[in-house]
């Protein structure tokens, strides 16, 4: 839950500091909207990724299933500026597979939070172990980070991408190369 009395008198505070005039019209409000805008994009931190990977139906067929281009939208935590991007998940289930909006759901949870993209990328494959037991799971995720291209280095363009395997695809590089086709198709 966002503090919402801490983080006006924050915004208020940041407002005085850069100096601006927090009574001027167009900043009145902000304070409070920034308080709601916060608990939209910090609101995955009240959530827990096992309420949407614990629905689980039963399969016969243990084939690859892949959720590619889900887009996401998250916080860096060094300059709480956006970043965002494509996460792809794919799992070999062990019996058992998930509701496809699930993946996207878990992805969204480790969004909505202040992130460094390399833990975002290993939470979701760990829940997706945790919770699913599969017999593999691989997480990739490429995203622009707005710390690198609006300030700082300005790199307009760049992506950084991060991969964690986990299971059978830490040990199987043809089923990492599967995975990148596929992505890449
Ligand atoms: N590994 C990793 N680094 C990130 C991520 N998001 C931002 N960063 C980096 O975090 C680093 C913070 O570096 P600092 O030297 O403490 O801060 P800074 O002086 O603002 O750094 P510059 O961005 O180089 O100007 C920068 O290199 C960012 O590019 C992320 O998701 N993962
Ligand atoms: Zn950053």
């Amino acid at each position: 839950m966002v503090d919402q009395k801490k983080v006006q008198e924050a915004i208020k505070l940041l407002l005085e500091g850069i100096g601006e005039d927090t009574d001027r019209e167009g900043l009145k409000e902000t304070p409070e909207r920034i308080g709601r805008m916060y608990e939209e994009i910090c609101g995955g931190m009240d959530q827990d990724a096992g309420e949407h990977l614990s629905k689980v139906f039963s399969v016969d067929n243990n084939e690859m299933v892949l959720e590619k281009d889900i887009t996401f939208y998250s916080m860096c935590e060094h300059h709480l500026m956006p970043f965002y991007g494509k996460a792809h998940v794919a799992y070999i289930p062990d019996g058992k597979v998930v509701g496809l909006s699930k993946l996207a759901r878990t992805v969204e949870v480790y969004a909505r939070r202040l992130q460094i993209q390399e833990r975002m990328t290993a939470q979701i494959a760990d829940d997706i172990m945790k919770y699913l037991a599969p017999q593999g799971v691989m997480v990739m995720l490429e995203a622009e980070h707005m710390c690198m291209t609006m300030r700082g280095i300005k790199k307009p363009g760049s992506q950084t991408v991060t991969m964690v395997t986990r299971g059978v695809f830490a040990e199987n590089k043809e089923l990492q190369d599967r995975f990148l086709q596929l992505v890449n198709r």
